[in-house]
């Protein structure tokens, strides 16, 4: 669990605001996200959590308000700036490179490494094939290493995503319903496996199976209609009334 208090969150977001056309798909919110901190966002179909998460990468620009990441405003900085600065983001399809192994693909993803292109006098380092094990290992892929990324199941193919962000080292990582597709035992899996990873990054979770929410969240966030409509602990929020009219009880 998060040990933290508002006075040492590494995510502050104040009064964000973005219109599309007039519409505010996210209208004036403000939360903040505590290091290592696992913080679920919940709500229904169009509450603006996409949206959110497009806002922090620098995907969709804010019209109004602040995103303050480490103390560094990252309203005015471009995508790839944001990046630098330590937040990786994960989409709800797995993008992968299909026709490389899972080796290549967390080589190709590790900082500095190796390009897409790749050089046939390429040496590869010691150190970089020590990090693409470790990560290989921490998302159940060991026995995969050298197989073609388009011969695993969904399920790993998410892994594998993760693994190639977290072997860029992001202080914050973002994903994007991570167990959408995924069986019983690999939710499971994936539960154990971000709670390990919460041990070193922070995180910010879009998700809809409250089974799973609870048994990762440290904090639930309830998106609706741009705003927040309820927040604390899954227990908390799971039985807020106004959550079940408007998401859980549909
Ligand atoms: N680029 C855009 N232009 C216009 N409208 C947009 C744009 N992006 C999002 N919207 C609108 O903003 C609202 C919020 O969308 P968003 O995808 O963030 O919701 P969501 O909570 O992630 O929903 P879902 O669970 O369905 O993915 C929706 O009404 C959507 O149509």
């Amino acid at each position: 669990m998060s040990t933290g208090s508002n006075t040492d969150f590494i995510l502050a977001v104040e009064n964000l605001t973005v219109s599309f056309d007039g519409f505010k798909a996210v209208d004036d919110l403000s939360f903040y996200v505590d290091k290592n901190e696992i913080r679920v966002v919940i709500g229904p179909n169009g509450a603006g959590k996409t949206t959110v998460l497009d806002l922090i990468c620098g995907r969709t620009k804010a019209t109004e308000g602040s995103i303050r990441f480490r103390n560094k405003e990252l309203t005015r900085l471009k995508e790839h700036a944001i990046v630098k600065a330590g937040v990786g983001r994960k989409f709800q399809n797995p993008s992968i490179y299909t026709d490389l192994t899972v080796f290549e693909n967390l080589e190709i993803s590790y900082p500095s490494g190796r390009s897409v292109l790749g050089s046939l006098v390429f040496k590869r380092d010691p150190s970089v094939i020590e990090a693409i094990e470790q990560t290989a290992e921490r998302i159940f892929l060991t026995e995969q290493l050298h197989t073609q990324a388009d011969l695993l199941s969904h399920g790993q193919k998410q892994w594998l995503e993760i693994g190639m962000l977290l072997i860029q080292k992001p202080e914050l990582l973002m994903l994007d319903e991570p167990v959408a597709g995924m069986s019983v035992t690999e939710r499971q899996q994936t539960a154990i496996l971000l709670r390990e990873i919460a041990k070193e990054h922070t995180m910010i979770v879009i998700e809809h199976d409250m089974q799973f929410v609870a048994e990762i969240a440290d904090k639930v966030t309830v998106l609706h209609q741009g705003k927040i409509l309820a927040e604390g602990s899954p227990e908390k929020v799971k039985n807020d009334p106004k959550v079940i009219e408007v998401y859980l009880g549909h």
